[in-house]
């Protein structure tokens, strides 16, 4: 659970990723701050999920290093994650939460507690006893953001959490975000949805083919990118 000790900023230097022969991820040199909230865009396969995923920590780069501050003995702890596609098992929506919790390593006692009141934070206690499989696209992605929530990290990583939901489900995903941020949460979330980046952009990393292109302040991303494929993806142009 949340400690004292901030686990930023992240440093990202040379990060590299490679499969099947191919270089997927190219020398990315970033840091990232407390605070802000990170939107990392970018067309097709340009690496977005790859770059989360690695500084979540389920892949492992094959070059270069991914360091939370002063190398922190139980960072992962610290950090959660929410997939474009909620991964929750056949049990209540309750039940989810608290068996995320067990693995968390929070004490049996505290667990239930801790579920009702992430549910309840964010409006999801009717959901309680409801099985989590036969929630509706939304709702279990509403589920997953609080069972995220329930953890406290300090760093929450989201992957397109909205590219398969409608403008309502959509809209109250980036209202929990926004309340994620509130809190003091560091929000790192990819998308490829210009207005979803406007609204909640404070930095953008722009990537292309693999390659950061940008770290650039969300304002003047929109109005003054520095690269001519940003400035082409802005414009809604193709890009490969
Ligand atoms: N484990 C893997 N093995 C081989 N290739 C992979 C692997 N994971 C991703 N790729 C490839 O790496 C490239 C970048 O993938 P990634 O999912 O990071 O792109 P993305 O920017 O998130 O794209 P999208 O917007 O389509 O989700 C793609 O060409 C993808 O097919």
């Amino acid at each position: 659970m949340h400690g004292t000790l901030s686990i930023l900023p992240l440093s990202v230097s040379g990060l590299g990723f490679s499969a099947g022969g191919k270089r997927l991820l190219h020398g990315l040199d970033f840091e990232l701050a407390a605070g802000n909230r990170t939107l990392i865009m970018g067309p097709n396969g340009a690496g977005k999920s790859l770059t989360l995923r690695l500084c979540h920590g389920l892949l492992q780069p094959t070059e270069g290093r991914i360091d939370w501050r002063g190398g922190l003995p139980d960072a992962d702890k610290r950090h959660a994650m929410v997939f474009q596609r909620p991964v929750l098992l056949r049990r209540t929506a309750l039940d989810n939460l608290t068996h995320a919790l067990a693995l968390a390593g929070l004490p049996r006692g505290e667990r239930e507690g801790r579920a009702r009141q992430a549910l309840s934070r964010f409006g999801l206690d009717a959901l309680a006893d409801r099985p989590a499989r036969v929630l509706s696209g939304g709702e279990q992605q509403r589920l997953a953001i609080a069972r995220a929530w329930a953890r406290n990290p300090q760093v929450l990583f989201l992957d397109e959490p909205t590219s398969a939901l409608d403008p309502a489900a959509t809209k109250s995903i980036e209202t929990m975000v926004a309340a994620c941020h509130a809190e003091g949460m560091k929000i790192v979330m990819t998308t490829h949805d210009l207005g979803q980046a406007r609204r909640l952009a404070d930095e953008v990393l722009f990537l292309h083919h693999g390659r950061l292109l940008e770290q650039t302040p969300a304002e003047e991303f929109f109005h003054k990118p520095r690269t001519p494929e940003a400035r082409a993806f802005i414009r809604g142009e193709l890009l490969w």
